[in-house]
């Protein structure tokens, strides 16, 4: 059982434990219900701008906070942790316990894709993978200067193979320019803005369509809205040390990470201030991060729909797409995979969360490493298959 010891959820949670260990058993998911949580929300909410603050403190899982104005991420957060910790515990503790009650909403194990690699490749067997990678947080490290999360030579070299083996796509909330210069690998599409500016690689045939490539930039009458709610936000955040804008073209990204916790709600009601006379942009939140878009429906999913339909993937059921991503905005894709029943997403977390990802990778590095085991396995196929 889990109490509430102070109060903020009037609620606990029981869990009972089976016999057979779910850790043990792939894809086996825990999960508690997060209706009563929801009901509870709404009793203790505060202010929404409170709620995104909230919210983006229980995407830094160092935080336990439990304040009337938690909000139930936050709590499902926590709670989930809690549960992770303590169903990990009791398992060690008690093997031969009864019944573990399995409820369909936050799931709080994803066996690792490293661990699972066989089971993956198995389930890939003839059809074609294509990757779609995430950029920050999943092939670069998080780091506080936006402007510095570079990426590795070893990845960039893991990337560049992954790419002569599986059609290859980086799927940003970053400005496609922006990430390009980061990645520096022309072979691959990009999808940047959240998917709102998506570009495949040139083509270098000496046919008709020579030099052309995919180009799709559903948002383009935006870019004067969005250029205007730049200089704005600019201009109202300067006077919070530390806060920063970036413009990532048809979006922009207000950054927390180097603003004092203590200011972060001055920082999100001045944001709130400038969108609130712009009602055709909306606001989500990253890590760290507010993020201001059109409102229109497009997001890293439809991102990936649209690039599997100019791959001529759109209607097969030959084809496997992995999705790897470490952000809130890569559950719109990881929910699409779900969905179709095609392929799966890979959660890159060291923490239990909310998601749609079938799998885990705890940081870029074993990122790398699945990579390359995919790289790999891909090379020794085609041998043995020349070989025959
Ligand atoms: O979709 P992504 O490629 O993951 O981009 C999401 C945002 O990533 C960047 O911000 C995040 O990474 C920064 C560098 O490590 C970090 O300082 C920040 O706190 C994170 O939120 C990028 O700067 C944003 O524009 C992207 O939207």
């Amino acid at each position: 059982m889990i109490t509430d010891a102070k109060s903020v959820l009037n609620m606990s949670i029981t869990v009972t434990v089976s016999a057979q260990n779910p850790l043990a058993s792939p894809g086996y998911k825990i999960s508690i219900k997060t209706k009563k949580l929801l009901q509870n929300r709404e009793i203790i909410s505060g202010a929404r701008v409170n709620a995104w603050v909230d919210s983006m403190r229980a995407s830094s899982p160092t935080h336990t906070k439990s304040t009337s104005s938690v909000t139930d991420d936050q709590v499902t957060w926590n709670v989930s942790a809690k549960l992770s910790g303590w169903c990990l515990w009791y398992l060690q503790q008690s093997k031969d316990s009864e019944n573990f009650i399995v409820y369909d909403n936050i799931q709080l194990h994803h066996p690792s894709a490293l661990e699972m690699f066989e089971q993956i490749i198995d389930a890939s067997k003839g059809k074609q993978i294509v990757m779609f990678l995430d950029y920050d947080g999943t092939l670069s490290p998080i780091v506080e200067d936006p402007d510095r999360a570079f990426m590795s030579k070893k990845m960039r070299k893991t990337v560049r193979k992954l790419a002569k083996c599986f059609p290859t796509a980086i799927v940003s909330g970053r400005c496609r320019d922006k990430v390009y210069k980061f990645v520096k690998l022309a072979e691959l599409y990009y999808a940047g803005s959240h998917g709102l500016d998506i570009k495949g690689p040139e083509k270098r045939s000496k046919s008709k369509s020579d030099g052309e490539s995919v180009l799709f930039q559903p948002a383009s009458e935006f870019l004067p809205m969005i250029d205007e709610v730049y200089k704005q936000l600019v201009d109202t955040t300067k006077s919070t040390p530390g806060a920063k804008v970036e413009n990532n073209k048809f979006c922009l990204s207000v950054h927390f990470r180097c603003v004092d916790e203590k200011k972060w709600s001055e920082l999100a009601q001045q944001v709130r201030s400038v969108l609130k006379e712009y009602p055709k942009l909306r606001l989500t939140q990253g890590r760290k991060v507010l993020e201001i878009r059109p409102t229109i429906k497009w997001d890293k999913g439809k991102a990936l729909e649209f690039l599997l339909e100019s791959l001529g993937f759109a209607n097969c059921t030959d084809v496997f797409p992995v999705y790897i991503g470490d952000d809130r905005t890569d559950e719109d894709a990881f929910k699409i995979l779900r969905d179709r029943g095609q392929g799966f997403g890979i959660l890159v977390s060291k923490f239990p969360k909310e998601t749609s990802a079938s799998y885990s990778l705890q940081e870029p590095d074993e990122v790398m490493d699945f990579l390359r085991r995919l790289v790999e396995w891909k090379q020794l196929s085609l041998q043995a298959q020349s070989r025959m």
